[in-house]
């Protein structure tokens, strides 16, 4: 299988911060994965995920994504992969229809698809009946619904999550994870980077554990618990890798 996402010796560290967000991180990705990108708050995920992304550029490592360097290549690559972000990337005081025009001109998309597109979505996210109402108006649940079809118009190869769950119901989260599942059926690979491992349990097929920046450790779901045989579920995995400790 070949990768779709490569990070080579990866590094970042903020001004003023005491050590590395990101260190010397190497992870590769398989083409067709949901990859869980697991870790305790402050342990480099959003970092990761930004310069993956191309959103932040690494002090020093490389970041292919689909073959091509990020840093050679990045206005290429962006169009190929649907970033949702942590933080909602959403016009609150635009219509939830303005809004997902206005990303489908962005990826550069015929205003006859982007139509298309948006109608589509909506339905599958039971929001067609929103769509004409204020952003600004929307509970939780529906902005990360919107968030996500933001990042899909372009029916991207990859796609990039950033705690696609946090804050919503039980109903959204259902709805979302079950179209992510479908979505892996199509061929699509998946990157989700959560703190909630029920969820990783449920709709990854490989891991990524890491802390403080570092790969702690990777594979298939089932080699990664197959690794550790005391563990029964993902939590005491995860637990036995990053410690007890609570972070800030
Ligand atoms: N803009 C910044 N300036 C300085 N330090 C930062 C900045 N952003 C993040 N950090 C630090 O970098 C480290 C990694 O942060 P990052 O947000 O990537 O972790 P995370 O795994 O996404 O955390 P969380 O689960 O809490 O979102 C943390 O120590 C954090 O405090």
């Amino acid at each position: 299988m070949s990768s779709v996402v490569r990070l080579d010796h990866l590094v970042k560290q903020y001004p003023n911060a005491p050590k590395p967000a990101v260190s010397n991180m190497t992870l590769e990705i398989p083409e067709g994965a949901v990859f869980g990108l697991l870790g305790p708050n402050g342990a480099g995920k959003s970092t990761t995920v930004m310069m993956l992304c191309g959103l932040m550029r690494p002090d020093s490592g490389s970041v292919a994504v689909m073959g091509l360097d990020m840093q050679e290549h990045g206005a290429a690559v962006r169009k190929k992969i649907g970033v949702a972000p942590q933080e909602i990337a959403l016009f609150p005081t635009l219509t939830a229809y303005e809004n997902l025009v206005y990303f489908g001109r962005m990826y550069g998309l015929k205003s006859s698809h982007i139509h298309t597109q948006i109608k589509k979505y909506l339905s599958v996210f039971n929001l067609q009946e929103k769509a004409h109402k204020q952003v600004g108006t929307f509970s939780g649940g529906m902005k990360k619904r919107l968030n996500l079809i933001a990042a899909l118009l372009h029916q991207p190869k990859l796609v990039i999550l950033d705690e696609p769950t946090a804050g919503v119901d039980v109903q959204s989260r259902n709805m979302i994870l079950d179209f992510l599942t479908d979505l892996k059926s199509e061929g699509t690979s998946i990157i989700y980077s959560s703190h909630v491992l029920e969820e990783a349990e449920r709709i990854c097929t490989h891991l990524g554990i890491i802390d403080e920046g570092k790969v702690l450790q990777t594979g298939t779901r089932s080699t990664v618990m197959g690794d550790h045989p005391d563990c029964f579920n993902l939590e005491q995995l995860f637990l036995k890798l990053t410690g007890k400790n609570i972070r800030d």
